[in-house]
């Protein structure tokens, strides 16, 4: 049975990093499709100023929207409060029904924290995790094992991804600072971002 992969992220705006990774992973793991899911409110950035969620799910769907297995996904922005990813998971898993797998692909430096998200161990048993190495990351596997026992080496799995060293905070002060994100971003989302004059002044 093909997977589903899900792409979860503040996406303050969604950038090229985020798309040759998810790329990459569904052509690895065979996925039928990868969801893109902005955050509404990310557990762990609760207190940053980040711009609008129609804003951001907005340059999500343009970012998606020339390739057929990606789709971009408002689950998140339809619930009030904390975004947290096993809620989140727990509708996926419920909707997609018990046989179909769930893929959620993040950052290696993001799953070292796993044990510190909001109900992990439910998460990880409901899902696998595909941690999409960048320099400099690795996963921290003694933390992980000590903490999940044999689920992580079951559902935690680490890929070697094509590094493009660029973050949405780089784009954001790019932005302030005149200069340009061609080619760091998909054309459709660096013309939102112009048109509706995003990250012109200072948020963080
Ligand atoms: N260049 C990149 N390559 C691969 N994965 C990335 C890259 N940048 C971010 N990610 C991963 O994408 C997911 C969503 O990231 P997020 O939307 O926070 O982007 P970000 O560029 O890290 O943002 P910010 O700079 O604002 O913190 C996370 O799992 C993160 O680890
Ligand atoms: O559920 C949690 O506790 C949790 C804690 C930290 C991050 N996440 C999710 O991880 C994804 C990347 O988050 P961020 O903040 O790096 O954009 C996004 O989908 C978040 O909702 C989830």
């Amino acid at each position: 049975m093909k997977g589903i992969g899900i792409m979860g992220g503040t996406f303050d705006p969604i950038h090229m990093g985020h798309l040759l990774t998810a790329e990459y992973v569904r052509d690895a793991y065979g996925l039928e499709k990868v969801l893109f899911i902005p955050a509404a409110n990310s557990p762990f950035k609760l207190e940053k100023k980040v711009e609008s969620a129609e804003d951001r799910l907005a340059m999500t769907r343009l970012a998606v929207a020339d390739n057929p297995h990606f789709e971009a996904s408002d689950i998140e922005m339809r619930r009030e409060g904390v975004s947290y990813t096993s809620d989140t998971i727990a509708l996926l898993r419920a909707h997609f029904g018990p046989d179909v797998p769930l893929y959620f692909i993040t950052g290696a430096d993001a799953i070292n924290d796993l044990p510190a998200w909001h109900h992990p161990r439910e998460l990880l048993e409901l899902c696998h995790f595909i941690a999409a190495t960048r320099q400099g990351t690795a996963l921290d596997l003694p933390k992980l094992r000590a903490f999940f026992g044999a689920l992580c080496d079951a559902h935690i799995h680490e890929l070697a991804t094509p590094e493009l060293e660029i973050s949405s905070t780089e784009i954001r002060a790019r932005i302030r600072q005149g200069r340009s994100i061609r080619y760091m971003v998909p054309e459709s989302v660096e013309t939102y971002i112009r048109k509706e004059g995003l990250y012109r002044c200072v948020m963080e």
